[in-house]
Protein backbone atom coordinates (compact mmCIF):
# COMPACT_ATOMS: atom_id res chain seq x y z
CA UNK A 1 0.00 0.00 0.00
CA UNK A 2 1.32 3.37 -0.88
CA UNK A 3 1.87 5.69 2.54
CA UNK A 4 1.66 9.14 2.88
CA UNK A 5 4.77 10.80 3.90
CA UNK A 6 4.44 12.51 7.20
CA UNK A 7 6.37 15.65 6.14
CA UNK A 8 7.49 16.81 3.27
CA UNK A 9 9.71 19.37 3.03
CA UNK A 10 9.73 21.46 -0.57
CA UNK A 11 13.13 23.40 -2.05
CA UNK A 12 13.82 25.24 1.56
CA UNK A 13 15.92 27.75 1.12
CA UNK A 14 17.48 29.98 3.90
CA UNK A 15 20.59 32.77 3.51
CA UNK A 16 21.96 34.56 5.50
CA UNK A 17 22.38 37.99 4.00
CA UNK A 18 20.60 40.09 0.98
CA UNK A 19 22.16 38.61 -1.87
CA UNK A 20 23.57 41.03 -4.86
CA UNK A 21 22.88 40.50 -8.29
CA UNK A 22 25.89 38.58 -8.66
CA UNK A 23 24.12 36.03 -6.96
CA UNK A 24 20.32 36.66 -6.60
CA UNK A 25 20.13 35.88 -9.95
CA UNK A 26 22.06 32.98 -10.45
CA UNK A 27 23.29 31.15 -7.28
CA UNK A 28 24.31 27.82 -8.66
CA UNK A 29 27.07 29.40 -10.97
CA UNK A 30 28.05 32.43 -8.67
CA UNK A 31 28.85 30.84 -4.99
CA UNK A 32 32.47 30.23 -3.56
CA UNK A 33 30.96 27.11 -1.16
CA UNK A 34 27.62 28.35 0.10
CA UNK A 35 28.45 31.70 0.37
CA UNK A 36 28.32 34.83 -2.21
CA UNK A 37 31.96 36.12 -3.20
CA UNK A 38 31.33 39.62 -3.60
CA UNK A 39 28.28 40.04 -1.24
CA UNK A 40 29.57 37.69 1.64
CA UNK A 41 25.55 36.36 1.57
CA UNK A 42 25.78 32.50 3.17
CA UNK A 43 23.40 30.41 1.59
CA UNK A 44 22.87 28.25 4.09
CA UNK A 45 20.64 25.52 2.71
CA UNK A 46 19.73 25.61 -1.19
CA UNK A 47 16.59 23.55 -2.30
CA UNK A 48 16.77 20.85 0.22
CA UNK A 49 13.95 18.44 -0.90
CA UNK A 50 12.67 15.26 0.90
CA UNK A 51 9.85 13.37 2.85
CA UNK A 52 9.88 11.42 5.98
CA UNK A 53 7.68 8.48 6.47
CA UNK A 54 5.41 7.15 9.01
CA UNK A 55 7.95 5.24 11.68
CA UNK A 56 11.08 6.07 9.55
CA UNK A 57 14.38 7.61 10.80
CA UNK A 58 15.89 10.03 8.15
CA UNK A 59 19.50 11.05 8.69
CA UNK A 60 20.93 14.08 7.53
CA UNK A 61 25.00 13.81 7.20
CA UNK A 62 27.50 16.26 5.85
CA UNK A 63 30.59 18.15 7.50
CA UNK A 64 30.45 21.51 9.41
CA UNK A 65 29.09 24.26 8.09
CA UNK A 66 26.90 22.03 5.50
CA UNK A 67 23.45 23.22 6.39
CA UNK A 68 22.36 20.56 8.27
CA UNK A 69 21.44 22.37 11.15
CA UNK A 70 19.78 25.11 9.65
CA UNK A 71 17.15 22.74 8.03
CA UNK A 72 15.93 21.42 11.44
CA UNK A 73 15.70 24.70 12.54
CA UNK A 74 13.80 25.95 9.93
CA UNK A 75 11.63 22.92 10.44
CA UNK A 76 11.41 23.55 14.15
CA UNK A 77 10.39 27.82 13.20
CA UNK A 78 13.84 28.86 15.43
CA UNK A 79 14.54 29.97 12.18
CA UNK A 80 12.79 32.22 9.40
CA UNK A 81 13.32 30.79 6.19
CA UNK A 82 14.12 32.27 2.76
CA UNK A 83 11.44 30.32 0.96
CA UNK A 84 10.62 26.52 0.95
CA UNK A 85 7.48 24.41 1.61
CA UNK A 86 6.39 22.38 4.46
CA UNK A 87 3.49 19.98 4.44
CA UNK A 88 2.52 17.85 7.57
CA UNK A 89 0.40 14.76 7.37
CA UNK A 90 -2.38 15.92 9.91
CA UNK A 91 -5.98 16.76 8.86
CA UNK A 92 -5.81 20.14 10.84
CA UNK A 93 -3.05 21.34 8.48
CA UNK A 94 -3.83 19.96 5.21
CA UNK A 95 -2.86 21.33 2.09
CA UNK A 96 -1.09 23.94 4.23
CA UNK A 97 2.47 25.72 3.96
CA UNK A 98 3.56 25.33 7.58
CA UNK A 99 6.41 27.82 7.14
CA UNK A 100 3.69 30.44 6.47
CA UNK A 101 1.52 30.15 9.44
CA UNK A 102 1.37 33.08 11.67
CA UNK A 103 3.43 32.40 14.89
CA UNK A 104 0.60 31.43 16.57
CA UNK A 105 -0.10 28.35 14.91
CA UNK A 106 3.85 27.98 14.53
CA UNK A 107 4.11 27.50 18.30
CA UNK A 108 0.74 25.08 17.86
CA UNK A 109 2.55 22.83 15.66
CA UNK A 110 5.80 22.98 17.75
CA UNK A 111 4.31 22.15 21.05
CA UNK A 112 2.10 19.63 19.73
CA UNK A 113 3.12 17.91 16.87
CA UNK A 114 7.03 18.33 17.23
CA UNK A 115 9.99 17.42 19.81
CA UNK A 116 13.64 18.65 19.45
CA UNK A 117 16.30 17.53 20.93
CA UNK A 118 19.42 19.91 20.46
CA UNK A 119 23.05 19.01 20.40
CA UNK A 120 23.51 21.96 23.27
CA UNK A 121 21.31 20.52 25.81
CA UNK A 122 21.28 24.84 27.35
CA UNK A 123 19.04 25.24 24.10
CA UNK A 124 16.87 22.38 25.46
CA UNK A 125 16.34 22.51 28.85
CA UNK A 126 16.06 25.39 31.82
CA UNK A 127 19.03 23.89 33.35
CA UNK A 128 18.04 25.33 37.05
CA UNK A 129 14.45 24.10 36.97
CA UNK A 130 13.87 20.62 38.07
CA UNK A 131 14.14 17.70 35.70
CA UNK A 132 10.32 16.94 36.60
CA UNK A 133 9.87 20.54 35.68
CA UNK A 134 10.98 20.60 32.55
CA UNK A 135 9.03 17.73 31.06
CA UNK A 136 6.22 19.59 32.87
CA UNK A 137 7.00 22.96 30.67
CA UNK A 138 6.54 21.11 26.97
CA UNK A 139 3.40 19.02 28.77
CA UNK A 140 1.83 22.93 29.76
CA UNK A 141 2.20 24.17 26.33
CA UNK A 142 0.61 21.29 24.70
CA UNK A 143 -2.16 21.93 27.06
CA UNK A 144 -1.98 20.19 30.13
CA UNK A 145 -3.30 21.51 33.61
CA UNK A 146 -3.93 17.99 36.12
CA UNK A 147 -0.48 18.62 38.07
CA UNK A 148 -0.57 14.94 39.05
CA UNK A 149 -1.39 13.51 35.64
CA UNK A 150 1.79 15.98 34.40
CA UNK A 151 3.58 14.10 37.45
CA UNK A 152 2.78 10.22 36.52
CA UNK A 153 3.86 11.24 32.35
CA UNK A 154 7.22 12.92 34.16
CA UNK A 155 7.88 9.77 35.54
CA UNK A 156 7.07 7.56 33.23
CA UNK A 157 8.96 9.11 30.71
CA UNK A 158 12.19 9.52 33.30
CA UNK A 159 11.86 5.93 33.45
CA UNK A 160 11.45 4.83 30.26
CA UNK A 161 15.16 7.07 29.51
CA UNK A 162 16.69 6.15 32.79
CA UNK A 163 16.95 8.45 34.82
CA UNK A 164 16.53 7.35 38.62
CA UNK A 165 13.41 8.48 39.28
CA UNK A 166 15.07 10.23 42.52
CA UNK A 167 16.66 12.91 40.90
CA UNK A 168 13.85 13.71 39.12
CA UNK A 169 13.60 17.11 41.90
CA UNK A 170 17.08 17.84 40.89
CA UNK A 171 18.11 20.60 38.61
CA UNK A 172 20.08 19.03 34.73
CA UNK A 173 22.84 21.47 35.45
CA UNK A 174 23.78 18.72 38.36
CA UNK A 175 23.58 16.08 35.63
CA UNK A 176 26.14 14.28 33.61
CA UNK A 177 26.25 15.16 29.11
CA UNK A 178 24.58 12.27 28.52
CA UNK A 179 21.87 12.65 31.53
CA UNK A 180 20.93 15.53 30.17
CA UNK A 181 20.60 14.85 26.66
CA UNK A 182 18.24 11.41 27.75
CA UNK A 183 16.18 14.39 29.97
CA UNK A 184 16.00 16.57 26.67
CA UNK A 185 14.67 13.13 24.67
CA UNK A 186 12.32 12.77 27.45
CA UNK A 187 10.96 16.19 27.50
CA UNK A 188 10.80 16.45 23.64
CA UNK A 189 8.58 12.68 24.23
CA UNK A 190 6.07 14.24 26.33
CA UNK A 191 3.51 15.44 24.34
CA UNK A 192 4.14 12.46 22.09
CA UNK A 193 5.23 13.68 18.97
CA UNK A 194 4.78 11.84 15.55
CA UNK A 195 7.57 13.77 14.73
CA UNK A 196 11.15 14.19 16.09
CA UNK A 197 14.32 15.88 15.43
CA UNK A 198 17.68 15.40 16.62
CA UNK A 199 20.65 17.42 16.32
CA UNK A 200 23.97 16.37 16.75
CA UNK A 201 23.03 14.25 20.28
CA UNK A 202 25.75 12.45 20.16
CA UNK A 203 28.49 14.65 20.08
CA UNK A 204 31.01 15.58 22.31
CA UNK A 205 29.55 12.65 24.75
CA UNK A 206 32.42 9.85 25.23
CA UNK A 207 32.50 6.61 23.23
CA UNK A 208 30.27 4.96 25.80
CA UNK A 209 27.60 7.48 26.73
CA UNK A 210 26.73 8.01 22.95
CA UNK A 211 26.83 4.47 22.59
CA UNK A 212 24.29 4.34 25.17
CA UNK A 213 22.55 7.56 23.74
CA UNK A 214 21.87 5.72 20.66
CA UNK A 215 20.52 2.72 22.31
CA UNK A 216 17.95 4.78 23.81
CA UNK A 217 17.05 6.40 20.55
CA UNK A 218 16.46 3.32 18.52
CA UNK A 219 14.46 1.77 21.40
CA UNK A 220 12.31 4.77 21.41
CA UNK A 221 11.67 4.51 17.53
CA UNK A 222 10.73 0.83 18.06
CA UNK A 223 8.45 1.07 20.57
CA UNK A 224 6.55 4.09 19.80
CA UNK A 225 7.47 4.02 15.97
CA UNK A 226 8.21 8.02 16.40
CA UNK A 227 9.60 9.66 12.94
CA UNK A 228 12.93 10.92 13.19
CA UNK A 229 14.98 13.27 11.78
CA UNK A 230 18.72 12.80 13.10
CA UNK A 231 21.16 15.79 11.90
CA UNK A 232 25.31 14.04 12.65
CA UNK A 233 28.57 14.70 11.35
CA UNK A 234 29.47 11.68 11.70
CA UNK A 235 28.26 8.73 8.99
CA UNK A 236 28.75 6.40 11.70
CA UNK A 237 26.15 7.76 14.41
CA UNK A 238 23.74 7.75 10.82
CA UNK A 239 24.68 4.39 10.33
CA UNK A 240 23.61 3.16 13.14
CA UNK A 241 20.34 4.78 13.47
CA UNK A 242 18.97 5.93 10.21
CA UNK A 243 16.93 4.06 7.11
CA UNK A 244 17.23 6.93 4.92
CA UNK A 245 20.42 8.72 4.82
CA UNK A 246 21.15 12.81 2.88
CA UNK A 247 24.31 14.06 2.56
CA UNK A 248 24.85 17.61 2.55
CA UNK A 249 27.52 19.58 1.19
CA UNK A 250 27.73 23.79 1.05
CA UNK A 251 24.08 23.93 1.59
CA UNK A 252 22.94 21.24 -0.70
CA UNK A 253 21.91 17.63 -0.67
CA UNK A 254 24.36 16.04 -3.38
CA UNK A 255 22.95 12.25 -2.55
CA UNK A 256 19.88 10.91 -0.93
CA UNK A 257 18.81 7.30 -0.42
CA UNK A 258 18.89 4.12 1.26
CA UNK A 259 21.56 4.00 4.32
CA UNK A 260 22.95 1.26 3.56
CA UNK A 261 23.17 1.84 -0.27
CA UNK A 262 25.25 4.94 0.36
CA UNK A 263 27.29 3.20 2.93
CA UNK A 264 27.96 0.31 0.19
CA UNK A 265 28.02 2.54 -3.20
CA UNK A 266 28.28 6.25 -2.89
CA UNK A 267 27.70 8.00 -5.72
CA UNK A 268 29.17 11.35 -4.81
CA UNK A 269 32.87 11.94 -4.71
CA UNK A 270 32.40 13.87 -1.15
CA UNK A 271 29.77 11.01 0.01
CA UNK A 272 32.62 8.41 -1.08
CA UNK A 273 35.23 10.52 0.87
CA UNK A 274 32.83 10.16 4.07
CA UNK A 275 32.18 6.29 3.57
CA UNK A 276 36.22 5.98 3.15
CA UNK A 277 36.90 8.16 6.02
CA UNK A 278 34.68 6.03 8.56
CA UNK A 279 36.63 2.37 7.53
N1 LIG B 1 22.77 33.05 12.42
C1 LIG B 1 23.62 32.90 11.42
N2 LIG B 1 24.15 33.96 10.79
C2 LIG B 1 24.99 33.83 9.74
N3 LIG B 1 25.37 32.62 9.25
C3 LIG B 1 24.89 31.54 9.84
C4 LIG B 1 24.00 31.60 10.95
N4 LIG B 1 23.68 30.33 11.32
C5 LIG B 1 24.35 29.51 10.48
N5 LIG B 1 25.08 30.23 9.59
C6 LIG B 1 25.91 29.71 8.51
O1 LIG B 1 25.13 28.79 7.75
C7 LIG B 1 25.95 27.71 7.31
C8 LIG B 1 25.32 26.41 7.73
O2 LIG B 1 25.42 26.31 9.15
P1 LIG B 1 24.81 25.07 9.97
O3 LIG B 1 25.01 25.35 11.41
O4 LIG B 1 23.48 24.76 9.46
O5 LIG B 1 25.80 23.91 9.50
P2 LIG B 1 25.93 22.45 10.09
O6 LIG B 1 26.10 21.54 8.93
O7 LIG B 1 24.83 22.16 11.03
O8 LIG B 1 27.31 22.56 10.88
P3 LIG B 1 27.60 22.31 12.44
O9 LIG B 1 27.39 20.85 12.66
O10 LIG B 1 29.02 22.74 12.62
O11 LIG B 1 26.61 23.19 13.18
C9 LIG B 1 27.33 27.95 7.88
O12 LIG B 1 28.14 28.58 6.89
C10 LIG B 1 27.07 28.90 9.04
O13 LIG B 1 28.18 29.72 9.29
Amino acid sequence: MYEQPIIQVKDLNKRFGNGCHHCNDSAEANLFKNYCPKCRTIYACRNVSFDVYPGEILGIVGESGSGKSTVLQCLYFDQEVTSGDVYLDDPEFEGLNLLTLSSQKKRYVRNHKYGMVYQNPVKGLKMNFSTIGNIAEKLIAAGNRNVNTMQLIGQELLETVQIPIFRMKEAPRNFSGGMQQRVQIAKALSNQPPLLFLDEVTTGLDLSVQAAVIDLIKQIQRELQISMVVVSHDLAVIRMLADRTLVMLNGEVIEQGLTDQILEDPAHAYSQQLVYSML
